[in-house]
């Protein structure tokens, strides 16, 4: 697996929810609202529940918070409740039950006219396949949002001509779609959700047709949009990748439960069972893992100079700094080392094993493997997309 994971943001710490799920499930089929009220039934296994109820439950018990200016990956296989449970936080699909709110409002109680509000203005759906209209220009589809809204024709060609520009696109506004490349068409796409203003994006696999150097250029305009704008972004996508490039947390759903959420790192660097683990086992951890958890405690045996490398730095970063330097680096934030990444450390997080602080134990004792068993690294068949051996 290549990543092309740039030095990442530090941790969104902002509490301040924009959606807040709680015991969220959606049932599908007859009498879907005893399964989530009956303990018996809500434990049971997919399959068993199925034979024993005619019932599917695409989201199981779900809870989380997206937080303001984030951007929240919903990550799972194929049939796993993704587009189901980023559906229902609009209500396009009716929760069975559950809480969703948006800004403390309550998703549920909405009315017709509030619903509309509320995807038009405030929470605005990017589909995989676009929807654009196919007889009108590109300034005109971009422009098509903000004409339901009830803006006035040239407020909203103006607005268009600018997210058109945004998105790149400018010098096109006057083509059709089918004068435009696949790429092209998403970025009008883009561009007709940005122009909207809504305070939160929901992508639904936005790209998962574009052939990959599309679709990386896509990702990487994503990322410049939501660095620029700041906008809370809720990202549905089955590919591990670009999950961990865009996400500033992620949701790994499986069955319609979500087994794990937590940052790139601490998916990667700390999963929460062996399918998890099992997911992300051919994740380049340099490429993800950063200074903060590699780095060690500073020791009085330690030189005063050395490169200085910020804690949100990648382990890839680090391994060349320290390489070119030759010796190790000192984590710096706002004038303060925080630690010391020396190689050592930055191969211990490699390889996946702890290795301890310097001086702790006798030179040239084993580094202490992080699980029991020992870390296998030979072929397997995980449940996600496989590295190349080459970019491993
Ligand atoms: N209208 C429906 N009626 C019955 N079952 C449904 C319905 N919609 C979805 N499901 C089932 O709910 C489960 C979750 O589906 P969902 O589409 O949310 O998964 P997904 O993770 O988005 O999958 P994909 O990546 O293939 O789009 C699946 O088992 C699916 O078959």
């Amino acid at each position: 697996m290549t990543l092309t994971v740039p030095t990442r943001k530090p941790p969104t710490t902002a509490a301040d929810p924009v959606f807040s799920v709680s015991g969220l499930w959606k049932v599908f089929g007859p009498k879907p609202e005893r399964i989530p009220a009956d303990p018996e039934l809500a434990t049971l296994p997919p399959a068993e529940l199925r034979a024993r109820t005619g019932c599917t439950a695409a989201v199981r018990d779900v809870s989380f918070d997206v937080r303001k200016g984030e951007v929240f990956v919903v990550m799972g296989l194929s049939g796993s409740g993704k587009s189901t449970l980023v559906r229902c936080l609009t209500r396009l699909i009716e929760p069975t039950a559950g809480t969703i709110s948006i800004d403390g409002e309550d998703v549920r109680a909405m009315d017709r006219g509030r619903l509309r509000e509320l995807r038009r203005h405030r929470a605005a759906m990017v589909f995989q396949h676009f929807g654009l209209l196919p007889h009108r220009t590109v300034l005109d589809n971009v422009a098509y949002g903000l004409e339901i809204q009830g803006v006035g024709r040239s407020e909203r060609r103006e607005r268009a001509a600018e997210f058109v520009a945004k998105v790149g696109l400018e010098g096109m506004e006057k083509r059709r779609p089918g004068q435009l490349s696949g790429g092209q068409r998403q970025r009008v796409g883009l561009a007709r959700a940005l122009a909207v203003d809504p305070e939160v994006l929901l992508f639904d696999e936005p790209f998962s047709a574009l052939d990959p150097l599309i679709r990386r250029d896509m990702q990487d305009e994503v990322t410049r949009l939501h660095r620029e704008e700041g906008r809370t972004m809720v990202f549905i996508t089955h590919d591990l990748a670009e999950a961990l490039k865009l996400g500033d947390r992620i949701a790994l759903m499986r069955d319609g439960q979500v087994v794990q959420l937590g940052t790139p790192e601490e998916i990667v660097g700390n999963p929460a069972d062996d399918y998890v683990r099992e997911f992300v086992r051919d994740v380049p951890r340099e490429q993800v893992m950063t200074c903060r958890t590699a780095m060690r405690p500073l020791s009085s045996q330690d030189a005063e100079t050395g490169p200085a490398i910020r804690p949100e730095a990648t382990v890839a970063e680090a391994i060349e700094a320290v390489a070119r330097a030759g010796q190790p680096a000192r984590v710096m934030d706002d004038g303060r080392c925080m630690g010391v990444v020396d190689h050592e450390h930055l191969l211990g997080v490699v390889a996946g094993v702890s290795v301890p602080p310097a001086g702790s134990r006798a030179a040239g004792a084993a580094p202490v493997p992080e699980e029991a068993a020992p870390v296998q690294r030979g072929p397997a068949t995980p449940p996600g997309p496989r590295a190349t051996p080459e970019a491993v």
